[in-house]
Order: C-alpha cells, then structure tokens, then sequence
C-alpha cells in the first residue's frame, strides 16, 4: 500500500533543514520527497501546516512486562508511544524476572512482535537480576536482540564490577546506561534535598548522590574505552560534568527527561505523589542547566523516562510510594511548549534528540527521511492547544505531575513501516 503525506513542514534532523513538501511511502519505505508529488494510486494524507518528522524513539521506557502487568504492558505501553507520537521505544530490564538472559530478551521481542503497536527494543540487564552481584550474560543478550544494557532502576555500586562490565560491554560495542545513584550518599531520601525538602519535612536526596557517579561512571569509560550514556541527568553539577567529558573526547552521552526541563522541587509542595520520581525534582538552576545543556548538545537525547505505577500503589503516603511517572503521552507537548515554543531549541534540534541521536547512540537503523529508510514518520500538530487528561491515556498508569496543564503541540499520527498505527489520538 502506497501513502502521499501531503503539504506537511518536513522537518529533517540529520541536514537540520525544514521545509514544506510531500513524503511518498511505498511498501512500508520512503520512496521519495518533493514539492507537489502525485502517485496514482495512494492514500492521501492532507497535512498542510503540520509538522512531519522521523518516527520518534524514545530510549527510555518501562513497558513494565513480563511480571508487572498490573502497572503496564507491552500491549498498553506501545500505544501510549502510539499516542505520544514515538515509533520505537527501548524497555528497561527492571521487569519480573530482571531482563538478564537470552529467554527474557527473546520473550519480549516475541510479545512486542504480537502485541506491540511500535517497535519495541530490549535492553538488557547488566548484573543478573539487576543486584550488582555478578555480570549478566551480555553476549548471549546482545545476540538475542538486546540494544543496549543497563540496571536501570538501581546503580552499579560495585566499581569494579562496573569497569569489567564496561570492558565486556565494549567488546561487545554494546553501550552502557547508566542510572547514576550512590545509594549510600541518596540515603533513602524522598525528594530533592534543600530548602523545599526541608520546609515539608521529607528526607532529602542530595544533588551528589547522582553527581559522584556520574563522575565514576565518566572516568570509568574513559579507562575502558566503553561507550556510556547517562540516563536521566538532572542537575546541573551532572550537566557540567558530561560537557567537561565531551570537550576531552570521552564516548559519553545523555538524557535528560521532561519532568526535568519542566518542574522544580517545588512541585512537591501539596505532597502529590505522581511527582515522586527518581532522580528526583530539583531546583530552578537545575532546570536551567538542564536546558542550556541540551541547547549546546552536551544532553544529546530527550527520552520520558515512561515509568507507570498503579493508582493503588500511588494512593499512599508520600513516603510509601514508588518512584516514577509516566512520560509517553505528554513528551511531545512538553518538548514543544517548553523548548522549541520557549526558544530553548531549534525545531530540528528538539526533533534530532528524539529520533537520530537516539537511534545512533543504540545502533538503530531509525530517525532518518531518507529514500529508503523504513517508513517511521511522526505528525504532530504545531498549532493545537490541549489540557493533559489523564483519562484519555492509553498506558495503564496515570501517574503524571502534568494533569489539567494546558499545552501547545500535539501528536496527529504515527506511522510504522508505512502503516497508520495512530491518527488524532486514536490507536487504529
Ligand atoms: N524513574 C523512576 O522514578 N522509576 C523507574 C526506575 C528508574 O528509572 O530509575 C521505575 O522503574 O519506576
Ligand atoms: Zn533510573
Ligand atoms: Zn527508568
């Protein structure tokens, strides 16, 4: 089946050029791109003042299966990506069993290929069951579809189990995420530690607890050669840390995550525990590091960091909830109201670390417009004003900080290998 995506603004991350034309799709590829196309037997996708971009890749997603189906599913998981405008998600291993070995990684492929709306990519764990005991089968993982390894969720506390896995990893030119905690320094604090945390009495996690291993983690990939990517950055002690890396030539890269270019410790106040999140919200110069980070290309990436919880499981004490909120269906909106809207980035910039920076840093053949490359494309209205509503989520958690918030762009369809998958906010 054939597809005209007509009158659409392209906007191409890899020339960083956007321009209106129209987008030919044929047998699931891009056949060609031009102004005023025709093809005598298309559907025809009037798109006149939208934008049309590479099909998005989140990097950091928790589909929550196998074993924690309660709070998400690949089935629900991949059509909140859907809505949210992303055509390829990478899942964290944190599931029931810990994503580390070759049956769970191939399991997940397999349900993603039944259940899946968009693509689905696993990373594997980097210690068996994610407990930073002993190094995790990375070969056998990397073999059976794994893009990637992490123990997301917990740290790597062990240095040297680190630099053996980054030294393993490298062989293997796997590249290492790591989620950047010293567990002794976090202390089992709630919230960011400072004056907020002080002011509504709940134990604070020092803004050092991330920066001291990000530091290690840097300096260990520097001594292994291995590539590393920092998930989730979220202060500006982390931020001057990867520049200074990138300046020296270390293959580091990193994210950072919505909530974190948006919300303040401050958010807090009022105890709502959909803004319980690990790393956790920090403060109004954290926020703005964050954003001059991503403007000079030190974060590469903009990934949700997806991570559903149950409204059960939610609905406690501040001090008794889980960590996390979900991500996939309001990224898009707070990418464009908060960073391109706001002038922090470019367009194309904003587009680059939401679908070929990622799909580089995992080896993804993704994110690209070119003649030949699979068929992933991502429409998204410019114009359309929208209130977060929970309700209308298609993932199973409805954990989010960002209920009853207006915002400005919004996701119209997700293309995967030339198929609508999703079209004004329907899954189809
Ligand atoms: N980010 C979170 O607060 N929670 C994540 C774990 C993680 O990303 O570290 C989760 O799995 O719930
Ligand atoms: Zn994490
Ligand atoms: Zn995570």
């Amino acid at each position: 089946m054939n597809l005209l995506i007509k009158g659409g603004i392209v906007v191409d991350p890899v020339s960083g050029t956007v321009s209106e034309k129209d987008i030919l799709v044929a047998d699931g590829k891009i056949a060609g791109s031009g102004v005023g196309l025709h093809h005598p037997d298309a559907q025809v996708l009037d798109v006149p003042g939208k934008l049309v971009t590479p099909g998005l890749v989140d990097m950091h997603v928790h589909l929550r299966e196998p074993g924690l189906e309660a709070k998400e599913t690949i089935y629900t998981g991949t059509r909140a990506a859907a809505r949210g405008g992303f055509t390829a998600v990478a899942c964290m291993p944190n599931t029931r069993p810990v994503a580390d070995s070759a049956a769970v990684i191939i399991s997940i492929v397999n349900r993603a290929a039944a259940d899946g709306a968009v693509r689905v990519y696993p990373v594997g764990a980097i210690t068996n069951g994610s407990l930073g005991q002993e190094m995790a089968e990375m070969g056998d993982m990397k073999q059976s579809g794994a893009v990637a390894f992490s123990d997301d969720g917990m740290p790597v506390m062990d240095s040297g189990l680190m630099r053996r896995s980054m030294q393993y990893a490298k062989m293997l030119n796997a590249v290492i995420i790591s989620h950047c905690e010293d567990k002794k320094l976090a202390g089992g604090g709630l919230m960011h530690e400072g004056d907020v945390s002080t002011m509504l009495g709940l134990k604070g996690i020092p803004a050092a607890a991330e920066e001291v291993m990000v530091a290690r983690d840097i300096l260990l990939a520097e001594d292994t050669g291995c590539r590393l990517h920092i998930a989730h950055v979220s202060t500006a002690g982390s931020v001057r840390l990867v520049r200074e890396a990138k300046s020296r030539g270390v293959r580091v890269t990193a994210e950072a995550a919505p909530h974190h270019f948006t919300l303040t410790d401050q958010a807090v106040i009022g105890y709502d525990t959909s803004t319980k999140v690990n790393p956790p919200l920090r403060t109004a110069e954290d926020v703005a590091e964050i954003r001059r980070g991503l403007a000079d290309g030190t974060i590469d990436v903009i990934a949700t960091d997806h991570a559903p919880h149950t409204a059960e499981e939610k609905d406690v004490e501040y001090e008794l909830a889980p960590f996390g909120m979900v991500g996939l269906e309001t990224a898009v909106g707070l990418v464009w109201t908060e960073l391109v809207a706001a002038g922090v980035l470019t367009l194309a910039q904003a587009i680059a670390k939401m679908t070929i920076n990622p799909a580089k840093i995992l080896g993804l053949p993704l994110g690209s417009l070119g003649a030949g490359a699979a068929a992933d494309i991502t429409i998204i209205d410019p114009a359309a004003a929208w209130t977060v509503d929970p309700a209308q989520f298609a993932s199973k958690g409805r954990n989010t900080p960002f209920t009853g918030r207006v915002l400005h762009g919004l996701p119209y369809a997700t293309i995967v290998s030339g198929r609508l998958v999703m079209r004004e906010g329907i899954v189809l």
